[in-house]
């Protein structure tokens, strides 16, 4: 049997006596769009966080392509690409810098420093821009661009990683919900158009742009794993187990 894409197995993760992550699992095929859904304070971020190697796990582990990410370096790490809430973009760098950024992990240090990058990292990066529909604003500074602009710039970056998964922390949480469907459409399209089969886990409040777009739901609660179903499948019992009381009934 093939490993998946990705997979977390048991992961614990706690700030003192806090514990954050209490033995969450989940796993994620290529080409799956995976949304993690869950009340305030279930764990997503710290799960994001950790999944990112942002903070290590206290337990558990996360594989990617059934090898563990902690003990990843260099070219491997970079399969995996991150898109932040505050899509944190360099404001006084273009677009198209900012992409090229998602490069520098690709090219000898000196290159990176002096910003000199190869004819194929800048052609491949105009077409990461043009791939988010921004071909045209190359050269606008990111602080000069929407918030809905910005967030498609920071996921042209990820794409110039050429990850195998990106993994997007409430990417839609700063955006109107119009602006927000069309990221998630584009985060969607990623997933499932072209031969690439690259994932996305992305977390949200929205359960409604988790039922339109993601393959998979899996809820979190109180730092572990009460619901993993088709997207399909999650309806308003799904929801109601996940959030209790505090369910909003979604939209059709
Ligand atoms: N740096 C920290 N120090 C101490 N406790 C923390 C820290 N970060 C998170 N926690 C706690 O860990 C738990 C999970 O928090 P986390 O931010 O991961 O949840 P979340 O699902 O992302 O919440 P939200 O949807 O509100 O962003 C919460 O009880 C939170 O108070």
């Amino acid at each position: 049997m093939t490993a998946p894409l990705f997979e977390v197995r048991a992961a614990r993760k706690s700030y003192g006596e806090r514990v954050a992550l209490d033995g969450a699992s989940l796993r994620v095929e290529r080409g799956e769009m995976l949304a993690v859904l869950g009340p305030s304070g279930a764990g997503k971020t710290t799960l994001f966080r950790c999944l990112a190697g942002l903070a290590p796990l206290d337990a558990g582990a996360a594989l990617l392509h059934g090898h563990d990410v902690a003990a990843m370096r260099g070219r491997q790490r970079r399969k995996i690409a991150v898109v932040f809430q505050q899509f944190n973009l360099v404001n006084r760098l273009s677009a198209l810098d900012n992409v090229l950024a998602g490069r520098l992990g690709h090219v000898p240090a000196w290159r990176g420093w002096l910003r000199r990058f190869s004819r194929d990292d800048i052609r491949l990066a105009l077409e990461c821009l043009e791939r988010v529909g921004l071909l045209d604003h190359a050269n606008q500074r990111a602080d000069a661009l929407s918030g809905g602009q910005q967030q498609r710039v920071a996921i042209a970056r990820a794409l110039a990683q050429q990850p195998d998964l990106i993994i997007a922390d409430e990417p839609v949480a700063s955006l109107d919900p119009h602006i927000g469907a069309g990221v998630m459409a584009l985060l969607a399209s990623i997933c499932h158009e072209g031969e690439g089969g690259i994932a996305v886990i992305c977390s949200l409040h929205q359960p409604e742009l988790a039922r339109r777009y993601a393959d998979r739901i899996v809820g979190l609660r109180q730092g572990g794993i009460v619901l993993d179903v088709a997207a399909s499948a999650c309806d308003e019992a799904a929801l109601h187990q996940l959030y209790g009381s505090a369910a909003i009934p979604a939209a059709a």
